[in-house]
């Protein structure tokens, strides 16, 4: 054995070692690199974790803005040791999202390291995700929408509630925190049947153990693991490290079962998600209608999951940004209060009067394009593929960097202004669709958008029509954003709100 040993040196024989695995390592990246074999332009790779580092830094909408800046709108990175082409050029984003969908189907995903999400709509793949896409879509038409509404003017209430509280209580309040319960109590309600109340009661223990899904501290720490070696990430799955805990699985196992079950035996009924594939069993098994395959419960169960991961923190980041914007720009507060009043007064809200507040949309549009929720969303090319001048190869990572393409210059003039007029039809018509891409695009865009915009209109129309939303000594002007994840507030956004004179 010692006859390999170098010096006789257990310790010297690694070192050496070591230092041959991490030259070998350099040279394959700056020789090899990928990038500068097809010709993409890109930053050199720190070994090991490519952009990681600068993104921990600076945080990825910064980082990704440096990058459109000094590379241009098609850059190659490396996240960790996975090789990544950040494209914001329009034209060639039409293409891959919708033009060449075909070829762009899947996202990457985490396999082997999510659990039941797995076999959510995020992470499926080709024809698994074109079935399950397929009978879950009809969850989110016009009518089930118009359906789900006196749910959603439930929570709504629960929501103005809470506000008018901290009106009457002069109390400063972080927006951030009840949106979150909003979002979670929609969710809860018109999807799976489920009072979730945490407006109410935030220590209930579903509320506790969905709540325990988005704080993401060890899940962030498993994330950049994952980045760096996916198979080390799947080895710590396997050894109960996870972004999502066992004791929460087994109870929203448990729970959704429960709900499965009394669906089945028709015990109850509800307009929601849950019903909607109870009641398409029950016609493929009666051999109605087109779609000749069912989810199973495995399956249902990750779609809730991937619903409730998809749309709690997005929603709410939304609604936040959103009363964020009403409190720091007061005559834009003005103008969306006065439509309402001029559309709707103080008749019952319904989903029509919300499609007639035009000024409330444009608003709601320019929050998602300064703040948008989700900044980066990607494709993977299932063959070789001719990407403008450049020829990818199958298994390339396609990323959408949506921080920089909505605060392009050339596109948004001052981009850092707030100017909801941008989204009035004359100036939208002037712009590449591409320019806007908060729920991203094509075939696998957002599912849940009409769900996520309903939701929130419906409720910040109900709180302006009660309260002002005004800022106080704690209000941070201007807003730090959180590094990672979504595009979140960095310490929340305090807010103060005053009921309006009758
Ligand atoms: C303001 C709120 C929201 C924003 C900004 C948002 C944004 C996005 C984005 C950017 C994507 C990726 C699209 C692409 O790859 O082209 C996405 C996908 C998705 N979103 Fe949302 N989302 C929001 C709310 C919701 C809600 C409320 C739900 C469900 C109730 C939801 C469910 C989903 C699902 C299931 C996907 C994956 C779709 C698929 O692969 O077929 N989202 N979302």
């Amino acid at each position: 054995m010692a006859y390999f040993l170098i010096g006789d040196s257990i310790t010297l024989t690694l070192f050496v070692i070591l230092i041959f695995a991490f030259t070998y390592y350099i040279y394959n990246l700056l020789i090899n690199n990928v990038f500068r074999r097809i010709g993409i332009p890109g930053p050199t790779p720190i070994p090991f974790l490519g952009e990681i580092f600068n993104v921990i830094r600076k945080g990825l909408y910064k980082n990704d803005m440096d990058l459109v800046k000094k590379y241009g709108k098609i850059v190659g990175i490396y996240e960790g040791t996975s090789s990544i082409i950040l494209l914001s050029d329009p034209d060639l984003l039409r293409n891959v999202l919708i033009k060449d969908s075909y070829a762009f189907i899947n996202r990457r995903s985490a396999e082997g390291l999510i659990g039941p999400l797995e076999h959510g709509l995020l992470s499926l793949k080709d024809d698994h995700w074109k079935n399950a896409r397929a009978i879950v879509s009809p969850t989110f038409s016009t009518a089930k929408l118009k359906a789900m509404y006196s749910l959603m003017d439930q929570t709504s209430d629960m929501f103005n509630d809470r506000l008018l509280e901290y009106a009457d209580k002069q109390e400063i309040f972080n927006i951030k925190e009840i949106s979150q319960h909003f979002a979670l109590d929609t969710i809860g309600s018109c999807l799976f049947g489920i009072e979730t109340n945490s407006l109410q009661n935030e220590n209930a223990t579903l509320v506790k153990h969905l709540k325990g899904i988005f704080t993401l501290s060890l899940a962030n720490l498993i994330i950049i693991v994952y980045f760096i070696s996916p198979r080390l990430a799947r080895y710590l799955y396997t050894k109960g490290y996870s972004i999502l805990s066992k004791n929460t699985m087994d109870y929203l196992t448990e729970l959704l079962n429960q709900i499965l079950n009394r669906r089945r035996q028709h015990l109850e009924r509800r307009n929601d998600f849950i019903q909607i594939m109870v009641d398409h069993e029950e016609q493929v098994k009666q051999e109605i209608g087109t779609l000749t395959k069912t989810l199973n419960d495995k399956e249902i169960l990750g779609q809730a999951l991937v619903f409730l991961l998809a749309g709690y923190e997005t929603t709410s980041t939304l609604m936040s940004f959103f009363f964020y914007v009403m409190a720091t720009e007061p005559e834009i507060q003005e103008k969306v209060y006065q439509e309402i009043q001029q559309e709707i007064g103080d008749n019952e809200i319904k989903p029509d009067n919300i499609n007639q507040l035009h000024y409330l949309d444009m608003v709601v549009n320019e929050t998602l394009r300064m703040y948008p929720p989700v900044i980066r969303f990607d494709r993977v090319a299932s063959n070789d593929y001719k990407l403008g001048d450049y020829q990818i190869l199958k298994g390339f990572i396609i990323s959408v960097p949506v921080y920089p393409i909505h605060h392009d210059p050339i596109v948004w003039p001052d981009p850092e202004k707030f100017i909801p007029e941008r989204f009035s039809s004359t100036e939208k018509a002037k712009r590449h669709p591409m320019s806007f891409l908060a729920f991203g695009d094509g075939p696998r865009n957002c599912i849940g958008m009409r769900f996520a915009l309903l939701e929130a209109k419906i409720a910040v129309v109900k709180a302006l029509r009660v309260v002002e939303i005004q800022c106080c000594e704690k209000t941070k002007i201007p807003i730090k954003l959180n590094k990672l994840k979504v595009l979140v507030p960095k310490q929340g956004i305090s807010l103060r709100v005053v009921r309006r004179s009758q």
